[in-house]
């Protein structure tokens, strides 16, 4: 960052209140995601376990949450510049919280990924030691590099099904994987909107996103395609992984918000990536339910 520019967010940061900045580090977490992910890391290891193991449960839970909020905090340090053209209300470019604030924040955060996940069994461990290095790497190498850093963020958002269930020893279990390539597509799907709706800021910094790269229109229907395919196979678990008609009762609404979401997005990719993320905390819910309820099939 240039010293002007440096100065001038530094003269910022300097009216911000410590309540200011307390609020900023905590938007920095995305705690909406941070508890989501939570949430998807939980039902891996309850879809492959149960509640057998609660202890490496709570340990998977809290590594992926430390992990995500840390995530989400670096990213946004390394998007300050990103960020003051398309996410201005954002803690590092409104001054709530200094780039160094956000770093050091993420450093700790990230510490206790480390330790969290530090317990659990050897295949837990490989997936958190992957995972974050592509957090830290996510930024720099891959979201710039059409499509790759959205198949980066949906496998992220997968894994945590497979790091529950690895915690628990269940990693493979057909379930959990089919779980982890659901969420994953329609990560992917949302991914490619939300990169649409920062096609302006992005093409400032150069980045070669999918939208910039091929077109807006041509990576929105590619998104449609993938979120059909998810669509589709998300009656596996009802079909085959033993879970309840209560499952369906939420997973079809929630394919459908899902698919609403994708339309809306060639006219209004914002309004289009906010619907998608709803049938997606829809879809976790289904998940959970469908665990519940599962009859055979699934373990007690
Ligand atoms: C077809 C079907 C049934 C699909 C399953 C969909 C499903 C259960 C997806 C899980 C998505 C979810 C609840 C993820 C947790 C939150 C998270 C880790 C999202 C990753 O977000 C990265 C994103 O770029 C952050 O941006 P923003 O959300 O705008 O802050
Ligand atoms: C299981 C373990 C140990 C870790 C998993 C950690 C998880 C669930 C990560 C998924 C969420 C995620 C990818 C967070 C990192 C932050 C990120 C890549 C956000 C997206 O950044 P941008 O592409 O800049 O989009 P924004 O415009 O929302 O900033
Ligand atoms: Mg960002």
């Amino acid at each position: 960052m240039p010293p002007a520019a440096e100065s001038e967010s530094s003269v910022r940061e300097a009216e911000a209140s410590p309540s200011e900045t307390m609020r900023g580090l905590l938007e920095l977490t995305r705690p909406g995601n941070v508890a989501a992910a939570g949430v998807l890391t939980f039902t891996g290891a309850f879809v492959a376990d149960g509640l057998l193991a609660p202890a490496a449960i709570v340990a998977a839970v809290a590594a992926t949450m430390f992990a995500t909020a840390a995530g989400n905090a670096v990213n946004d340090y390394f998007d300050r510049e990103i960020d003051r053209i398309n996410r201005p209300d954002r803690p590092i470019p409104r001054g709530a919280v200094s780039a160094r604030g956000a770093l050091w924040f993420s450093v700790a955060l990230f510490a206790g990924a480390v330790v969290s996940a530090a317990v659990l069994p050897v295949t837990a461990i490989a997936i958190a030691v992957v995972n974050l290095v592509a957090l830290l790497a996510y930024t720099e190498l891959f979201k710039g590099l059409p499509g790759v850093g959205n198949v980066v963020v949906a496998y992220l958002t997968g894994s945590t099904f497979l790091f529950g269930a690895a915690a628990v020893g269940g990693a493979f279990e057909t379930t959990v994987l089919v779980l982890f390539a659901l969420s994953a597509m329609a990560t992917f799907t949302r991914e490619v909107t939300k990169d649409v709706e920062d096609v302006a800021g992005d093409r400032e910094e150069g980045l070669r996103t999918l939208p910039i790269v091929v077109g807006e229109r041509r990576s929105l229907a590619l998104g449609v395609a993938v979120l059909a395919v998810a669509v589709a196979a998300s009656v596996v678990p009802f079909v085959v992984g033993g879970f309840g008609v209560v499952y369906l009762a939420l997973v079809l609404p929630a394919d459908g918000v899902m698919l609403w979401g994708a339309a809306r997005a060639f006219a209004d990719p914002s309004a289009g990536q906010t619907r998608l993320k709803q049938g997606m905390f829809l879809a976790t819910a289904a998940f959970i339910a469908g665990r519940i309820t599962a009859s055979g099939g699934v373990p007690a």
